[in-house]
């Protein structure tokens, strides 16, 4: 212990770094998009079924500015269904180049139409023709109804846009909480949680 004390709990922990969370974030995201070998912006997004059982699956975030967190789905599917029912979400990122963790708390609101034509134009081609020929979540019989819907998109939007099917859009997190970890040697890590105060936000330090 006295190793560990000497050499590392003299470092600056997460609470001398940022007052802010959504500033912290933006440096750990930058610092991930250099080190992580692929999808820095993945987070697993966990909801929950009517029964109350949780879900969860990796989707990708798309934006992030002070009024949330930002991915595109398709509103029909599994998680589309779910998140009509309830609107409260947990967000995760986790950075093993960075050995750091991001759990986020919130709830969900649709982006605006405007915003998801915008996003959605700006995808490929082919992951447009995807959307389209997707029926997200639904059961599949096999590859080639799959592979047949694509051919015909492709077929009746040939030579223009593909438009956003309306079942196609994205949803805006708006954090009620964030917590930071940061891993430390001998499991000994720095973790603080930042909840909404007035209009800033506040933090406590969590034993690890
Ligand atoms: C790295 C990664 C990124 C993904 N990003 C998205 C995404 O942004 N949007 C999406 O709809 N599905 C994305 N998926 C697929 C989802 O994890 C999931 O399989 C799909 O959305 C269906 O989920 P649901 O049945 O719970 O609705 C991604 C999967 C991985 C592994
Ligand atoms: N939709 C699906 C089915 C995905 O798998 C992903 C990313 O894996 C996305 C949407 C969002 O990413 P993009 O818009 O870059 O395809």
């Amino acid at each position: 212990m006295g190793d560990y004390s000497q050499n590392t709990e003299n470092t600056q922990t997460l609470l001398d770094l940022k007052s802010d969370p959504f500033d912290l974030f933006t440096d750990w995201m930058e610092e991930a998009e250099v080190s992580e070998p692929s999808d820095a912006n993945a987070m697993a997004l966990a909801t929950s079924t009517p029964d109350g059982h949780p879900s969860l699956r990796v989707v990708l975030l798309k934006g992030v500015d002070r009024n949330g967190f930002v991915f595109y789905t398709n509103k029909e599917s599994r998680k589309g269904l779910e998140l009509a029912e309830n609107p409260f979400v947990s967000l995760l990122f986790h950075w093993k180049s960075l050995r750091r963790q991001i759990r986020i708390e919130g709830t969900v609101s649709p982006v605006s139409e405007q915003e998801a034509d915008l996003y959605f134009a700006s995808r490929s081609r082919m992951s447009r023709l995807g959307a389209v020929a997707s029926d997200q979540s639904r059961p599949l019989e096999n590859r080639e109804i799959f592979k047949k819907r694509i051919q015909e998109a492709e077929e009746r939007y040939e030579g223009q846009q593909v438009p956003r099917p309306a079942n196609w859009s994205g949803y805006r997190v708006k954090p009620s909480a964030f917590e930071f970890w940061q891993e430390r040697p001998y499991r000994l890590h720095d973790r603080a949680r930042w909840t909404p105060e007035a209009n800033t936000w506040s933090a406590t330090r969590l034993y690890p």
